[in-house]
């Protein structure tokens, strides 16, 4: 029986993606679409703004169309442009008595909630399967403390998917302890929605460490680009101020942690990727991309916009402390395991609460493939051994579907289970994969 990570789904072998393998060095040119993260804050703030707004360049992907879908069931207009990825919304009175289905994103139902506690009666969550199992008491014990009526199946405060929260048209606010040592999301989805709260929010984080750092900073600028005043001058407090959400037209840069998977096989092949409308200055963890692929043996050179890496087949083995940029780690790990040293992935233990426990994951798929990978208290060590092929299994995970296709570009033989699942952030992933070749 092969070993399957805690709440994966069965999949059965006729849904296996055979990864292509690369025939030379790589000459391409990809656009990667609108970044999710920024593109689901755009669409919150947006929806509590002071008048209708649009975002152009807007990621269409299942996490953003289950935000679309969610904000539109609270009563918010929300209209597509002449393009898909341009959204005209349109803020309206919050509706109660709705169900929202969040799928498996951690931004839908980490942000959701405090938007919903400004909705005029009650609103239900829940999700996908593996969503069930993704962390979410810190931001419902704030919403609790703040005095939200927050309800689950047994009737008490729940610590999952589903529940309940009993919007009552507003919100007090006021000062908050949140522990979100476990995702940064916590901290995020109450920022968002608090300039709407009458006192605004002073959140103070009480956890041992503080993971995706700028994640928190991508909220906090998002904020203010949009009028509102937050003082995040001392470390682990945030204070916004109660006041409008300003209605905007604003463009959303490239998801630069879907161009990882993508600029890191110019490593595994050897050759050339480059990736247009790179931002030269970003709160994306993506940004850290170029500096990682450089010290595990590419080059990176930004020009006009169009970052691009080289690389001639050698990679290098890393150590290095992820916790800024968690979702990269499946990207890491992959060349980690074609390297010619050993690595270190460290300050990750909380990507297992993430699409699944992906420690557990990559350890088990890179293991299956003749690899060595163990995991650690709060990362993974993996030693390079000679690969082979076999499947990749990816647990409903995007990310460890795009895992797959790295080890697959020079390994033959390797099947990516439900390649599928990358629709997640970036639909057609396949295609654009193949026409890198
Ligand atoms: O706020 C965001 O948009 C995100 C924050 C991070 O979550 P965690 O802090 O839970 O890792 C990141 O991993 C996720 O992909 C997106
Ligand atoms: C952790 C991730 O997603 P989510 O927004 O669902 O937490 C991710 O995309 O790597």
């Amino acid at each position: 029986m092969t070993p399957t990570a805690p709440g994966a789904p069965e999949t059965s072998t006729s849904e296996l993606w055979d990864a292509p393998v690369s025939s030379g060095p790589l000459a391409a040119r990809v656009e990667i679409p609108g970044s999710k993260s920024l593109t689901n804050r755009l669409l919150v703030l947006a929806a509590l703004a002071d008048g209708p707004g649009t975002l152009r360049g807007a990621l269409r992907s299942r996490d953003a169309d289950l935000m679309i879908g969610a904000l539109r069931t609270l009563g918010v207009g929300i209209e597509q442009g002449d393009a898909p990825s341009t959204l005209h919304v349109t803020p309206g009175r919050l509706k109660g008595d709705v169900d929202i289905f969040t799928g498996l994103a951690g931004t839908v139902m980490r942000f959701l909630p405090p938007v919903a506690a400004l909705a005029d009666g009650p609103v239900r969550f829940d999700g996908d399967p593996q969503a069930r199992v993704r962390p979410m008491r810190p931001v419902l014990r704030a919403l609790h403390a703040l005095g939200v009526g927050v309800t689950g199946p047994e009737g008490d405060l729940p610590t999952t998917l589903p529940f309940t929260i009993a919007g009552r048209g507003g919100l007090r606010g006021g000062a908050v302890d949140v522990d979100a040592s476990a995702s940064s999301q916590f901290v995020s989805g109450l920022l968002l929605a608090a300039a709407r709260f009458e006192q605004g929010l002073a959140l103070r984080h009480v956890g041992t460490t503080l993971p995706s750092l700028p994640h928190i900073e991508m909220t906090v600028a998002t904020l203010r680009d949009a009028g509102v005043t937050v003082d995040d001058s001392r470390d682990g407090i945030w204070v916004v101020s109660p006041g409008p959400i300003a209605a905007r037209d604003v463009r959303v840069e490239p998801d630069l942690s879907n161009a990882a998977p993508f600029l890191a096989a110019a490593l595994v092949a050897g050759g050339r990727v480059s990736v247009p409308g790179w931002p030269t200055s970003t709160t994306q963890p993506g940004a850290l991309v170029p500096g990682l692929l450089e010290r595990m043996g590419g080059s990176a050179s930004l020009s006009d916009g169009v970052l691009t890496v080289t690389g001639d087949s050698t990679v290098h083995g890393i150590d290095v402390d992820l916790k800024a940029a968690g979702e990269l780690t499946p990207t890491i790990a992959a060349l980690a395991a074609l390297a010619d040293s050993p690595s270190r992935l460290r300050g990750i233990a909380h990507l297992r609460g993430h699409e699944t426990d992906r420690l557990a994951a990559l350890a088990t798929e890179i293991t299956r493939l003749g690899g060595q990978a163990e995991e650690t208290r709060d990362g993974l060590v993996i030693t390079p051994r000679p690969l082979h092929g076999g499947v990749f299994r990816t647990y409903a995970d995007h990310r460890m579907a795009t895992s797959g296709a790295l080890i697959g570009l020079r390994v033959a033989g390797v099947q990516v289970e439900d390649v599928e699942t990358t629709a997640k952030t970036l639909p057609g992933f396949a295609g654009l994969w193949q026409a890198m070749l």
